[in-house]
């Protein structure tokens, strides 16, 4: 059977990837409804083919609606999730707004696609970082149980969506017209050209940035185990898509560096990209448009007793969100599972 699904932030950098995802994986989509702020409505998205005309989002645009994908931001998730989820519609929503409400699953499709069978409508698409770091990490977590995980991210531009890349766009063309005075950043914090911001989103009360914490207790929410740390540092590198990470973890059980990428190379949505000598690693301008999280310079850390290092990269407007809103989508349709209880 098929399926009316609505997208909401469907003129957004990753609402265009979510229409894009639907139409290449062959969603099954007997009408599709681009939703977005006013300021976007009457403007145009194709899909399969046809022009579309983006609506406005009003609290009844999901009557008749079966599936919704949102990504609009956090307020928008936060007024009408519940109010398309009241009206049968079951929601997918790449915000932050619901990830750690206990009653939305918070869901990796290849990690812990069992979480969905409980959803009560509305069902949470983890932060891009954090997914990317989870798909390596459960056959790792499973086959050997990780005692602590040390992130650093390298992060693209569009994760500050696409007036972010605009933002660098100008700044790489106003240096290379050496007119650096005019330099204003509006949507970063300084300038990203050339240059690395070790803060994305805004300082709490510990010193870590939101984007960081996000991957603490999203990663603990996601293993349904809260027995391992996770130390984040989370930064803006002058990259337009794709996110990098460096991961250092320790396992109760020794795993060799060969035993890890043997394990990984049959990992599901991992491409094991790993051979030193033939200068063979995973790069953000690799990982662009590929569905894949993929790992490389994976060798041991004998500073410590069960050590292992990796470098992890993935297309974050793809498997970071809108794909991964997808498959979430495809596993509901495998479970029957688009309805709300
Ligand atoms: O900057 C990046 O590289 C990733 C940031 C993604 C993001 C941006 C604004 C708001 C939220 C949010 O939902 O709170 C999120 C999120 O956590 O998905």
């Amino acid at each position: 059977d098929s399926f009316v699904v609505a997208v909401v932030g469907a003129t957004g950098a990753v609402g265009r990837e979510m229409l894009k995802t639907l139409e290449a994986r062959k969603f099954p989509v007997s009408k599709i409804v681009p939703l977005a702020s006013s300021r976007s409505a009457g403007s145009e998205v194709e899909f399969n083919g046809e022009k579309v005309i983006v609506q406005e989002l009003t609290e009844d645009s999901f009557e008749g609606i079966d599936l919704a994908l949102f990504s609009a931001g956090g307020a928008v998730s936060e007024e009408y999730a519940p109010l398309a989820a009241r009206s049968g519609c079951v929601v997918v929503d790449n915000s932050s707004t619901w990830r750690m409400d206990d009653q939305c699953p918070l869901v990796v499709p290849e990690v812990n696609p069992d979480d969905l069978d409980w959803h009560k409508g509305i069902i949470a698409n983890p932060n891009c970082s954090t997914i990317q770091m989870v798909v390596p990490l459960k056959p790792i977590h499973d086959a050997a149980k990780i005692t602590r995980i040390v992130v650093s991210t390298y992060q693209a531009v569009a994760g500050g969506g696409q007036k972010a890349m605009d933002e660098m766009t100008t700044q790489v063309r106003q240096m290379f017209n050496f007119d650096l005075e005019s330099i204003e950043p509006k949507v970063m914090p300084y300038r990203i050209a050339f240059n690395c911001l070790p803060q994305i989103d805004v300082f709490l009360e510990n010193d870590y940035t939101k984007e960081e914490m996000k991957m603490v207790h999203e990663t603990h929410k996601i293993f349904g185990d809260d027995s391992f740390g996770v130390s984040p540092t989370a930064v803006r590198v002058p990259v337009y898509i794709g996110h990098s990470e460096s991961v250092n973890i320790e396992t109760e059980k020794k795993m060799t560096a060969a035993e890890c990428r043997a394990l990984l190379s049959q990992a599901p949505g991992v491409r094991v990209l790993d051979n030193p000598a033939e200068k063979i690693y995973p790069m953000p301008i690799e990982a662009v448009d590929e569905d894949d999280t993929f790992v490389g310079r994976i060798r041991e850390d004998n500073t410590v007793e069960n050590g292992l290092n990796m470098w992890i990269c993935a297309d974050n407007l793809r498997k970071g969100a809108a794909l991964n809103a997808v498959q979430i989508a495809e596993e509901l349709v495998k479970r029957d599972l688009v309805r709300v209880p």
